[in-house]
């Protein structure tokens, strides 16, 4: 019958050679017509394989659903149901709820009252039992996470048909400024198209949420003047990871020129707490001390110490929050603007750099073990020697404050970090 790629796709295209009897002719013509059909399925499911499986850039297409129905609806509407005696609660979509920060912001919101449904493609780029024990607390308070990439057009319309969003709060994202080297795709991927996808269904929805997104540090790149100011150069990145931060910052931008969305984006300066991500200096180092296994700390290439200006979880919560409150309506509805709208961006720091030596020195301290260090040039993939937010936008606007120094910070992820990862701890009770 020969290979498939000769397999003919219309009947007119099959020849054979005929024979005289008339029988033979009617079996042929059923042996044709039943070949036809199985090469009409073949072509049919290679077509499915293709372009629903296959096909890298099939993620605007309607996938295998593992949304949709009554009983999800009920669990989406059920969410973002408010609980609030007083004020005028908020009902938010968090995208990368079952992330470090959407897991936390997501809470915050919940325990006050206001409504929230999690979005989540729970990828592998970290330990996904985190993301899915995250989950399970975000469940058990009562937020549930939608499993799904805010790549999917269907999925986010459908979500904004059922819920009436007033705020997005965008916190899904590939993160890490070292692994963009290696996967930098990835990153396009998600904090570019997947960013654009959001606004695109935001735009268009009726009424049009308001949005809060998460940008970085990381843009100010090369730039050498400190502390941080908003009105600083952000245009010379110096990591891939920055690059598409970045440029979701220029897209939030157009969507607010062109169809008056309310935008507000917050650049969040190295965030670390309980349940952190594991990629992340603070996890790292704390789990090969444990280990007791020699960490690799970097100093800049002229043999300075390398700094940030880390910042703790429970500050950038109430910055997240404080942005939210203070974000005013979107102008536009049905993807037409009707007039200007609020356009912010704020630094979220916490003001005072750290040495990374003096990190280790802290984490040194609180495990009680003696740390092997091993010094090193820091690699020229991205990292910059220094990060120091200049907050004083975000506390006038927003009334940021943020009041955890390193060390109280470290103490709570050490006891949290501890006992998660206790051999006797329960995992059920998370
Ligand atoms: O604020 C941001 O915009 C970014 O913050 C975070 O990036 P970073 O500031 O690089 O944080 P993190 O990895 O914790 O490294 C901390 C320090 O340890 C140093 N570092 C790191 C690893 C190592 O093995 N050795 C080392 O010295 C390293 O050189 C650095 O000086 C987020 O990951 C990122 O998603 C983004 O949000």
């Amino acid at each position: 019958m020969g290979g498939i790629g000769i397999l003919p796709s219309k009947p007119e295209k099959y020849h054979y050679q005929p024979y005289n009897n008339i029988n033979n002719n009617n079996i042929l013509r059923i042996r044709s017509s039943k070949f036809t059909l199985c090469s009409s399925i073949f072509v049919f499911l290679a077509f499915i394989i293709f372009f629903f499986i296959l096909s890298p850039s099939t993620s605007s297409l309607p996938t295998k659903n593992s949304w949709g129905g009554p009983e999800w609806e009920k669990r989406v509407t059920k969410s973002t149901r408010h609980n609030s005696p007083s004020g005028s609660p908020l009902t938010v979509l968090v995208t990368g709820a079952s992330g470090f920060v959407g897991m936390h912001v997501s809470l915050a919101l919940k325990r006050r009252g206001d409504g929230v449904l999690g979005i989540d493609n729970f990828n592998r780029y970290y330990d996904i039992n985190l993301k899915r024990t995250r989950a399970k607390v975000l469940s058990r308070a009562g937020v549930f996470v939608v499993e799904g990439d805010i790549n999917d057009v269907h999925l986010l319309r459908k979500l904004f048909d059922v819920v009436a969003f007033t705020h997005v709060m965008h916190l899904a994202a590939q993160a890490g400024v070292r692994y963009a080297m290696r996967n930098p795709n990835s990153y396009v991927h998600s904090n570019i198209a997947g960013f654009v996808n959001l606004l695109e269904v935001s735009k268009s929805a009726n009424p049009q949420p308001a949005i809060v997104y998460a940008s970085s540090s990381s843009v100010y790149g090369l730039n050498s003047k400190t502390p941080f100011s908003e009105k600083d150069r952000t245009d010379q990145p110096a990591s891939l990871y920055a690059a598409t931060k970045k440029a979701g910052e220029e897209f939030a931008h157009t969507y607010n020129h062109i169809y008056g969305l309310s935008v507000t984006g917050l650049r969040f300066f190295t965030v670390y707490g309980p349940w952190g991500r594991p990629d992340m200096a603070v996890y790292l180092f704390t789990k090969d001390i444990l280990k007791g296994k020699q960490i690799t700390v970097f100093e800049s290439p002229d043999g300075g110490s390398v700094t940030r200006d880390f910042t703790y979880i429970g500050d950038i919560v109430k910055g997240c929050l404080g942005a939210l409150d203070t974000a005013k309506k979107s102008t536009g509805s049905g993807g037409k603007k009707k007039g200007n709208a609020q356009y912010r961006i704020f630094n979220l720091g916490n003001t005072s750099p750290v040495p990374v030596s003096e990190l280790v020195n802290i984490l040194e301290k609180l495990l009680k073990v003696n740390v092997k260090r091993k010094v090193v040039p820091m690699p020229i993939n991205g990292d910059v020697r220094f990060t120091h937010a200049n907050i004083s936008r975000a506390q006038r606007e927003l009334g940021y404050m943020p009041t955890t120094d390193l060390e109280a910070g470290l103490k709570k992820f050490v006891r949290w970090y501890l006992d998660f990862h206790s051999p006797l701890k329960n995992k059920n009770v998370w």
